[in-house]
């Protein structure tokens, strides 16, 4: 006999049997095969009719609406050097107090084009104000959509809202002025102020402070920051080991909206346990940022911890940056966050206009509609050209694709709609992946992000005539927005002036709004994600089949004698002949983890396999 652990380690070329190509979930269960997608993309109203003329290597796009009338035309771009000066003149958006410039002419869409979207984009503007006065814009949820109210709390639709608000606000500054000055220290900690911060959260929980906190933190922060952003054990090790002896020194803030995410759950408890075992007295070291009366919030509530912020209701994750979620570990990195609310309060501000080319959010969105014909047909791109904005494109990774990726619109019908969004930063990612963008494959547009500050003053020199670093860094952004250019590659390009709280929160406002604008011009609800509750829903299945395995098993392995069982046999006393391939994962996995399983047979033909537990548990639960 040998334990399934043993034979998989020994056997490097663990092979599973060929089976007819089947789409499983994590349970095992039929996945409802999604319907394939057009050959060409069809769009409901414009009826798209792709021409493309591969030979000339034009993109040509023929479109009609539903009257016949041909509404849109994409032919090859404009290459002569007086119109396009001309259509970059003529498009480039400025915003002054910002020092913000959007510039959309290496888009090549049409003037009549954007006449055949005005409507839409009127209906957009209309259902942003609706939404901002705070109508119930996530119908599926019954939930106002309120993000904005964030960074101008005067446009909340009651008073309670903006006081609470302001509170938050408030209650987040005064925190974060009292742990950097020492005031609420860590009760044994022999630095006598906290130094670390521990987020823990996942999704909207962490992806806008990681952002942030790598676009803007200090190189010497008050409280330097980790993330614990998922429930990989070994991550989790990691994170704790590198903190070490500090770990008495940090503050530990879970933030959850709905307070009960099992990756944040796990994370809590591994720190939890980490805390126990340095002796470690982990209430007077943990914050919770989560919704009112959450599991989190209540057991933080009972446990005593230190400090509690609200989540609100109508601020989903992907947009909870300027709430609690992001202004906290912000502030404790000394990141000034009322420039940062400042910042996207003044995008907010630009982007009510009506008028599309003056808003600069309704330019991107048209420009996405252009690009990807309003049906996600090309990916995103987003090349930041500094370091420091490395995860601009996770970050808006989550905000497009969980608020675009939707299977149906806002009337029931079926559109698998989205956009993906990749990308690292420039010009690093030039020397990776741009050969394809060139000359590969023509399934994308690409963003870049240009910060015309090249270092603080007084930090240049030229590392050879007449040229700095950042001059190359220019050079390799304007070289590849026009080496793409010349061979029919769009480009949008969006410039600041320099990474600052205001700039970022400029930026953050500007997708925000720009993402709830396209999805108004696509009908689909922005708000919700019910694709991820479905994975969420699987994934318990699994960890509820793993708990009806171990109790069959245990059963088996408390006879006298034990009873190795195959796997037909567990399935089979599972009720569950149907998990059978989920089934051997979990043995195969628990194995591999020490778990006290043993098998008979070799891993690398699961029918051979007779399996029982090392250790039978009269007493045990699986409840
Ligand atoms: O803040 P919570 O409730 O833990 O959720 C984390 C993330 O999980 C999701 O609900 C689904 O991925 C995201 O929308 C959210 O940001």
């Amino acid at each position: 006999m040998a334990s399934i652990s043993g034979i998989c380690s020994s056997s490097p070329t663990l092979k599973f049997r060929k089976q007819t190509p089947r789409l499983c979930n994590l349970i095992g269960k039929e996945l409802v095969a999604f319907p394939t997608r057009p050959k060409f993309p069809t769009d409901r109203s414009l009826n798209l009719v792709s021409t493309q003329s591969v030979a000339r290597g034009i993109p040509a796009e023929l479109a009609t609406s539903e009257d016949g009338a041909i509404v849109k035309e994409k032919r090859g771009l404009e290459k002569a050097p007086d119109s396009l000066w001309k259509r970059y003149v003529d498009w480039l958006y400025q915003h002054k107090e910002l020092g913000l410039y959007l510039d959309v002419s290496r888009v090549g869409f049409t003037d009549e084009f954007v006449q055949q979207m005005e409507p839409r984009f009127q209906k957009a503007f209309r259902a942003m104000e609706e939404l901002e006065k705070g109508a119930i814009a996530n119908p599926d949820e019954g939930r106002m959509v309120g993000h904005y109210w964030l960074r101008d709390a005067s446009r909340a639709p009651n008073s309670f809202l903006k006081t609470q608000i302001e509170n938050t606000l408030e209650a987040v500054c005064k925190f974060a002025d009292e742990i950097i000055s020492g005031k609420i220290r860590p009760p044994s900690s022999p630095e006598g102020r906290f130094t670390q911060i521990l987020s823990v959260g996942i999704g909207g929980s962490a992806l806008g402070p990681q952002f942030v906190a790598e676009a803007l933190a200090p190189d010497n922060p008050p409280l330097k920051i980790r993330f614990i952003d998922n429930t990989d054990p070994a991550g989790i090790d990691h994170q704790i080991a590198q903190l070490g002896p500090e770990l008495a020194s940090t503050l530990v803030i879970v933030i959850s909206k709905s307070g009960g995410t099992p990756e944040t759950r796990n994370g809590l408890l591994e720190v939890q346990k980490a805390f126990r075992e340095a002796g470690l007295n982990f209430p007077k070291q943990g914050v919770a940022i989560t919704q009112e009366n959450s599991l989190l919030d209540n057991t933080a509530r009972i446990e005593g911890w230190l400090a509690r912020f609200p989540m609100f209701d109508w601020v989903g994750g992907r947009t909870s940056e300027m709430s609690a979620v992001g202004l906290l570990p912000a502030a404790l990195q000394g990141i000034d966050i009322r420039d940062m609310l400042l910042g996207a309060k003044l995008m907010d501000e630009a982007n009510r206009t009506t008028v599309v080319k003056n808003n600069p959010a309704a330019l991107l969105a048209l420009c996405w509609y252009w690009a990807t014909d309003g049906v996600g047909s090309k990916d995103m791109v987003i090349l930041p050209y500094k370091d420091s904005l490395l995860l601009f494109s996770r970050y808006l990774q989550q905000l497009v694709m969980e608020s675009l990726g939707k299977e149906f619109d806002l009337d029931g019908n079926r559109v698998n709609q989205g956009i993906s969004v990749y990308g690292n930063k420039g010009s690093t990612d030039q020397h990776a992946y741009i050969q394809q963008l060139r000359e590969g494959v023509h399934n994308f547009f690409v963003t870049f992000i240009d910060i015309l500050r090249d270092r603080p003053p007084g930090h240049d020199w030229e590392l050879e005539p007449g040229v700095t670093c950042g001059d190359y860094l220019f050079g390799m952004l304007q070289g590849t927005r026009s080496a793409l250019y010349a061979n029919d590659r769009e480009s949008i390009t969006v410039s600041v002036q320099e990474v600052t709280p205001r700039s970022v929160g400029a930026l953050i406002g500007l997708y925000e709004r720009a993402v709830g604008i396209y999805a108004s011009l696509i009908n689909i609800n922005a708000y919700h994600q019910p694709g991820v509750e479905a994975g969420k829903k699987a994934a318990g299945e699994v960890l509820a089949l793993q708990k009806r395995v171990l109790a069959v098993l245990n059963e088996a392995s408390c006879k006298e004698p034990v009873e190795p069982l195959t796997l037909e046999e567990v399935a089979d006393r599972c009720h569950a002949p149907e998990d059978i391939e989920m089934i051997y994962k979990i043995i195969a996995h628990m194995a591999a983890n020490d778990r006290a399983i043993i098998a008979e047979g070799s891993c690398g033909s699961p029918r051979s396999i007779k399996v029982y537990l090392g250790e039978c548990n009269v007493d045990a639960s699986y409840a």
